[in-house]
C-alpha cells in the first residue's frame, strides 16, 4: 500500500516537472491548453444542464417565445464564440505551438546528451533511458498538457452536473460514481500492463530501429551491397520482430480482458443504469416530473463523460508519470565530469607540461584494465609517438588526456595540478586532436575544418591556411563552391563525395584550425598513403614548432619524427626513449621498427620515410 502511494505521488511529481518543463518552454501554449479545455467543459455543461432546464422550464411555465428565441440566439452565438476559437486552436495554434514547443524539448535533450560522458554510451541502461526520452518525450509532454488541463475542468463540470443531478434525486450519484471505481481500476491495470509490455519489447524495438539505421546510413551502404552481411542484418530485425510479437502475445488475453471490464463497466451500467432508475422514479414511483427526467438524462451523459474523462486522465497522469521518469532520469542525470561546467576556474595556459602519474584505467563493466601503471609526460613544444600493437591502449591514453574519462587509480596533472581542479571546457580547449574515427558532417567544407559556423573573412582565411597544411587545399579549391562545398550528399545534390584520404586530410585540417597548445593526431591517416602522411607529419611538426604535439601511428616512418617515443604493450608503457635510443636498446620497438622498413624498402614504397633512419644508422 505504502508503495502505491509512493508510486503515486512520484507520477504526480513527474507530472509537474513536465508541466513546469513546459511552462518554462511556452507559457502561450499551457495557457492556451487551459482556455480552450474551460470552453469546451463550460459548452458540455451548459448544454447538457442548464440549456436544456431552462427550455423545458420555459415550456412548462409559457414564458414569452421572444424570451425563449433570444435565449437560443445568445447560446447560438455563445457557442459560435467557442467552437471558432477551438478551431483556431486545433488547426493554427496547436500545430504551430507543438512545433515550437518540441524544438526547445529537443534542443535540451540534444544538449543534454552533447554534455554527458562518453561513458554513458557505453552504459547499457542509460543508453536505454536516453532512447526511451528521446521517443517519448514529445507525446508526454502534449499529454501531460491536455490531461492536467482535463482533470481540472473534467471535475469542474463534473461536480456542476452532479450538483444538479443530486438536485433531483441523491441516489442516482450511486450508478454514476461505482462504475467509475471499477473504471478507474481497470484502466490503472491496463497502464500498468501496456508500460510493462513497452519496455519488455525494448531491447527487439532497439533490434529493429538498429537494423533500420544500419541500412539507410550512407556508409554502410558499400559493405552491404558487396558482401553477404544483409541476411545477418535481415536476421536481427527478424528477431526483433519475432521479440516485439512475443511481448505482444505474452500480454494479449490480459489486456483483453482487462479492456472488456473497462468498457462494460464504463459504458453499459453508467449510461443504462442512470436512465433505468431515473424511469423508475418518473413512471414507477413518480417522485420527479418528467422534464426532470429528461433533464436528469442527458446530464447523465455528460456527467458521465466528464467523470470518465477525469478517471481516464488520472490513470494517465500515473501513465504519463511512469514514462517521464526516463526524461527526467535523463534530464537530472549529474555527470561525473561535469561537461558543460561555468568557467568558474578557467586554464591558464600557456602549457608548461602534462604529466601522468601511476595511472590506471578499467573500462566500465570490462574485466581487464586497459591501462596500467602509466607514467609519461609530455612538455611545451615536445613531440610524442605512441606506438604499439592493436589494443595496446593507446587512444584510451588519449581519451583519458581529454578527460573524456577519469582515471580509475592516478592521476593527470597539468602545470602541476590535476586537470580535475580546472574547468573542462577551457581545459579541452587547450587541444586540438583527430580521432581514427573522427566523423565528417553534412556541412560545408569550412564548417567541418571549424566545427562551428564561419563568422568572417578571418575565419575563412584560417580555414584556406589550415587546408593548406593538411594538403587538401588544391582539391578544394578546384571545386565549384571552394570552402563553401557541402560534403556529402545528404541534404544536396550540388555536395561532394570526397576519398577517404582526403576526407582524412580535411579532418586533420581541424586540428590546425584551433588555437590549441596540444596537438594530437590519433592514427587519422590510415586511409593516407605513406608518402602523404609523412608529408603531412612533416608539415605539422613545421608548423607547431612551439606547440605539444602527440602522433599516434602504426607507421614507424611517422613516428621517429618524434622527439620521444613510447612503445605500449597491453595497457603499459614498455619502452620509452628517442628513436636512436630505442634503437640501440635493441628491444620491441627497434623490432617492429625494422620489420616495416624491409616491408617498405622491398616494396620500395617509403623510401623517402625510411632514408633518415639509414643514414642514422651508418
Ligand atoms: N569503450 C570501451 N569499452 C570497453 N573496452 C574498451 C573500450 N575502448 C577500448 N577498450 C579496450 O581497451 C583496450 C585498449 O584499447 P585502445 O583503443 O586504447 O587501443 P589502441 O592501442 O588505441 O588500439 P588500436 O591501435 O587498435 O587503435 C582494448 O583491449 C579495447 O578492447
Amino acid at each position: 500500500m505504502r508503495d502505491i502511494y509512493r508510486n503515486a505521488t512520484a507520477n504526480i511529481a513527474n507530472n509537474f516537472f513536465v508541466f513546469r518543463l513546459a511552462w518554462s518552454m511556452h507559457p502561450q501554449r499551457v495557457i492556451a491548453d487551459f482556455v480552450i479545455q474551460a470552453g469546451r467543459q463550460f459548452s458540455n455543461v451548459f448544454f447538457a444542464v442548464y440549456f436544456m432546464k431552462y427550455l423545458i422550464e420555459s415550456i412548462s411555465n409559457q414564458r414569452d417565445f421572444q424570451q425563449i428565441l433570444y435565449f437560443i440566439i445568445m447560446t447560438l452565438a455563445m457557442l459560435l464564440a467557442l467552437s471558432l476559437l477551438d478551431n483556431w486552436y486545433m488547426h493554427r495554434f496547436r500545430p504551430l505551438s507543438d512545433i515550437r514547443l518540441y524544438e526547445k524539448l529537443y534542443l535540451l535533450l540534444f544538449r543534454k546528451a552533447a554534455s554527458v560522458e562518453l561513458k554513458c554510451f557505453e552504459d547499457h541502461e542509460f543508453y536505454n533511458k536516453y532512447t526511451k526520452a528521446i521517443q517519448e518525450a514529445d507525446q508526454r509532454i502534449s499529454a501531460v498538457l491536455d490531461n492536467l488541463s482535463r482533470i481540472i475542468f473534467s471535475s469542474l463540470a463534473a461536480i456542476s452536473i452532479f450538483t444538479v443531478m443530486y438536485s433531483i434525486d441523491p441516489w442516482v450519484l450511486l450508478f454514476a460514481f461505482l462504475p467509475i471505481i471499477g473504471n478507474f481500476y481497470f484502466g490503472k491495470k491496463l497502464n500498468g500492463l501496456q508500460f510493462h509490455q513497452n519496455e519488455e519489447s525494448i531491447p527487439y524495438r532497439r533490434k529493429m530501429d538498429y537494423v533500420n539505421r544500419v541500412i539507410y546510413l550512407s556508409n554502410y551502404a558499400k559493405e552491404i551491397r558487396l558482401s553477404r552481411i544483409f541476411s545477418v542484418l535481415r536476421d536481427t530485425y527478424k528477431e526483433g520482430y519475432e521479440g516485439v510479437v512475443s511481448v505482444i502475445h505474452k500480454y494479449r488475453v490480459r489486456a483483453g480482458v482487462i479492456s472488456f471490464f473497462k468498457l462494460f463497466l464504463t459504458f453499459t451500467l453508467i449510461f443504462q443504469g442512470v436512465l433505468l432508475y431515473g424511469a423508475y422514479l418518473a413512471m414507477v414511483k413518480q417522485s420527479i416530473p418528467i422534464s426532470s427526467f429528461i433533464v436528469l438524462g442527458t446530464a447523465m451523459v455528460s456527467g458521465a463523460w466528464a467523470l470518465i474523462r477525469l478517471s481516464d486522465s488520472i490513470v494517465e497522469v500515473n501513465k504519463n508519470g511512469i514514462y517521464i521518469e526516463n526524461l527526467k532520469g535523463f534530464l537530472s542525470y549529474d555527470s561525473e565530469i561535469e561537461e558543460n561546467a561555468a568557467s568558474d576556474r578557467p586554464c591558464t595556459p600557456p602549457l608548461q607540461h602534462i604529466a601522468f602519474r601511476q595511472l590506471h584505467f578499467t573500462y566500465d563493466g570490462a574485466k581487464t584494465a586497459s591501462l596500467q601503471d602509466i607514467t609519461l609526460e609530455v612538455h611545451k613544444n615536445e613531440k610524442i609517438a605512441l606506438v604499439g600493437h592493436n589494443g595496446a591502449g593507446k587512444s584510451t591514453l588519449i581519451k583519458l588526456m581529454m578527460r573524456l574519462y577519469d582515471p580509475t587509480k592516478g592521476e593527470i596533472v597539468l602545470n602541476g595540478r590535476n586537470i580535475k581542479a580546472f574547468d573542462l571546457a577551457s581545459y579541452r580547449s587547450l587541444f586540438g586532436t583527430v580521432f581514427q574515427d573522427f566523423k565528417i558532417f553534412s556541412m560545408t567544407i569550412a564548417e567541418n575544418v571549424l566545427m562551428r559556423e564561419v563568422e568572417n573573412d578571418a575565419d575563412r582565411q584560417l580555414v584556406i591556411e589550415s587546408l593548406k597544411k593538411s594538403k587538401v587545399y588544391d582539391k578544394v579549391a578546384a571545386l565549384p563552391n571552394g570552402i563553401d562545398t557541402i560534403l556529402t550528399k545528404e541534404f544536396d545534390d550540388e555536395g561532394v563525395v570526397l576519398s577517404g584520404g582526403e576526407y582524412q586530410k580535411i579532418a586533420i585540417a581541424r586540428m590546425f584550425a584551433r588555437p590549441a597548445e596540444i596537438l594530437i593526431l590519433d592514427e587519422p591517416t590510415s586511409a593516407l598513403d605513406p608518402i602523404a602522411e609523412y608529408e603531412i607529419f612533416e608539415s605539422m611538426l613545421e608548423a607547431c614548432k612551439d606547440k605539444a604535439v602527440v602522433i599516434i601511428s602504426h607507421r614507424m616512418s611517422s613516428a621517429m619524427l618524434a622527439d620521444r617515443i613510447y612503445y605500449m604493450e597491453d595497457g603499459m608503457i614498455r619502452e620509452a626513449g628517442s628513436h636512436q635510443e630505442l634503437m640501440q636498446s635493441k628491444g620491441k620497438y627497434a623490432e617492429l621498427f625494422l620489420k616495416q622498413a624491409e616491408k617498405y624498402v622491398d616494396q620500395e614504397e617509403l623510401s623517402e620515410a625510411v632514408k633518415p633512419y639509414e643514414v642514422q644508422q651508418t
